[in-house]
């Protein structure tokens, strides 16, 4: 085991720096109103978030913050319930929000921003009510008229919503003409958005007729994600890399998003929804275009996102032979004996959609043409595993010619997302020893042994570049529309199939003809989603 006292010790560069261009610039004032803010999106993500991001003292001084939802609650009955919802985070093992405690300063200092209008989101009356309580909070809290919706409801709800907003006049803003002091007002949309190309499409028109494209925020809390941004910083930042980065050195690409949680309470959201929906156009497509993208011209959000969509446009739709669907039977998953997907509640025992999707993509441009991108997501399977992993080509044979090595295996890059954030380059050394002989080693970088750990549930530098006004880490809507373009033949494909959709055991690696798919392309493989050491059901 490294001793990462010493590591860390011995870094090259200081892990914080305390020059004021190296501190968050701080947000405008505002008032965050979150709709659905009884769901469970609002009590694991969005509320730790902000509670992590008072506790660093990133939000405003400025700052309230309204919960709207149906269900009958008095601001105090919805502070106590995501109190409660954070405290029993604390010690809890399977929480990664590294909770170790709850800071009760910082808790009060939330808390007492907290208001609650209780009402439905489909009736004009509430928005009545709204405009009263932001109203009222604004001047409580100094505001400034500045105001964020967070749309963290079912995305069924996110076109009338957003009407509503409109005729409302709540979207409306001001950029301080007619001397009147400026103010401005954002929305936060969750995903899916969109369930196919055509909604999508439609989506992006009704949103659009109500808002400026630079008031819309689709997120996606992958890019969120540390690990995922310092893609970015691996590529334009290091001159080793970007000239091996193409396809004369590349042989493929394999993005795997393995969970080892099931559908849990979500059976209802999952039924409409599936694996390909909830994962590949939104966040495997993410990181695909963290991977994929040419270098940006500057690091401003038009330079970055017009090159991220530039590699959507250049994906050629998938052809759905090339993709591989399943879903959960019963099984072991972490030595516990988990149901299969139809016996989860609120699933239908006949259920037919899939929990786990591969499929291989292509990006028909100079630097990617003719390197495929092997995808993979999945519920319930051996290990929780998200990763990006690069396959070089192998190095010419010739040198290695009359000695016991007998091939020469390729090199791989694993950027690993989570859980164990970091990045490991294997590659060929000799042995030790008289004779000519080949082991693969690895050089293997861990956050943990360079950087103090971050509160960190993915949502925090989102919600601070809502406040900031920085879409750069969300989606445009060319992205996203191009995105759905590229899968929209599976999901049709897979509407038209009469077959009943094939299954796998839950603890293991997906369905076999997943492997069928690369074995198609010649010596590939995918790589064991754990490690074998780590193999025990
Ligand atoms: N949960 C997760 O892990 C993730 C969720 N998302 C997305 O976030 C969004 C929310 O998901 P999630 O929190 O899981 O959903 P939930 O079903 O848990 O919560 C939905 C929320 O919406 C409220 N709501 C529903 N209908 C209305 C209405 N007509 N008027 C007012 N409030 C309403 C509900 O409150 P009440 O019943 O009190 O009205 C509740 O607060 C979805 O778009 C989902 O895809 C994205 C990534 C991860
Ligand atoms: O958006 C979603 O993401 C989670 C996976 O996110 P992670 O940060 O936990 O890796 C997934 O479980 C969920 O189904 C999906 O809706």
């Amino acid at each position: 085991m490294p001793d990462r006292q010493a590591i860390r010790a011995s870094s090259v560069a200081p892990a914080t720096d305390p020059s004021p261009r190296r501190q968050p610039k701080p947000a405008d004032p505002c008032t965050l109103v979150i709709f659905g803010a009884t769901g469970d999106l609002t009590n694991r993500l969005v509320m730790p978030a902000l509670y992590n991001l008072t506790k660093t003292k990133v939000l405003p001084e400025n700052f309230a913050l309204i919960g709207v939802a149906r269900s009958e609650r008095t601001a105090d009955g919805w502070r106590d319930h995501l109190y409660k919802t954070l405290k029993s985070y604390v010690g809890n093992a399977a929480n990664e929000f590294h909770v170790d405690h709850v800071d009760e300063a910082a808790w009060k200092r939330l808390a007492s921003r907290m208001s609650y209008v209780q009402g439905d989101l489909t009736k004009p009356e509430l928005y009545e009510k709204l405009r009263d309580m932001l109203a009222e909070t604004g001047k409580a809290h100094g505001t400034e008229g500045n105001a964020i919706f967070y749309l963290a409801v079912a995305d069924s709800l996110f076109g009338s919503v957003v009407e509503q907003l409109g005729k409302a006049k709540l979207t409306d803003q001001n950029e301080g003409r007619n001397g009147q002091r400026p103010f401005w007002r954002r929305v936060v949309i969750e995903k899916p958005f969109g369930n196919s190309l055509a909604s999508a499409r439609e989506l992006n028109a009704r949103i659009l007729r109500s808002l400026q494209e630079n008031q819309i925020f689709r997120i996606d809390h992958f890019l969120g994600k540390d690990t995922v941004q310092s893609i970015m910083a691996l590529r334009f930042a290091n001159g080793l890399f970007e000239p091996i980065w193409n396809r004369d050195r590349i042989d493929h690409v394999q993005i795997t998003a393995a969970e080892t949680v099931g559908v849990e309470q979500r059976g209802e959201f999952y039924e409409a929804t599936g694996a390909l929906r909830d994962m590949v156009p939104n966040h495997v497509f993410s990181l695909l275009s963290m991977v994929a993208m040419e270098p940006p011209v500057g690091f401003d959000e038009a330079s970055i996102r017009t090159k991220k969509a530039d590699v959507f446009a250049a994906m050629p739709a998938v052809k759905p032979d090339r993709a591989v669907r399943g879903q959960y039977r019963a099984g072991t998953v972490l030595g516990k004996a988990v149901k299969a997907y139809r016996q989860e509640p609120k699933v239908a025992p006949d259920s037919n959609v899939e929990t786990y999707v591969a499929m291989e993509l292509a990006i028909d441009n100079w630097r990617w043409a003719g390197v495929p991108f092997y995808i993979r997501t999945g519920k319930h399977m051996s290990r929780r595993n998200t990763e990006i992993a690069i396959r070089f080509k192998p190095a010419p044979y010739a040198a290695f010619k009359g000695t016991p090595v007998d091939c020469l295996p390729p090199n791989w890059l694993v950027l690993r997302i989570a859980p164990d954030e970091g990045i490991s380059l294997q590659f060929e050394v000799k042995r030790r020893g008289p004779i000519v002989d080949l082991a693969a080693v690895k050089m293997d970088f861990h956050y943990d042994d360079w950087f103090p750990k971050e509160p960190n549930v993915g949502y925090e530098t989102l919600l601070y570049d809502v406040m900031v006004g920085d879409p750069t880490l969300f989606m445009r809507a060319d992205m996203v529309e191009e995105a759905w373009r590229v899968v929209q033949p599976v999901l049709d494909a897979w509407a038209a199939e009469k077959v009943d959709v094939p299954g796998y055991a839950s603890g293991s690696d997906g369905p076999g003809a997943a492997d069928e798919l690369l074995r198609r392309d010649g010596d590939r493989a995918w790589r064991p989603v754990a490690p074998p050491s780590e193999r025990k059901s």
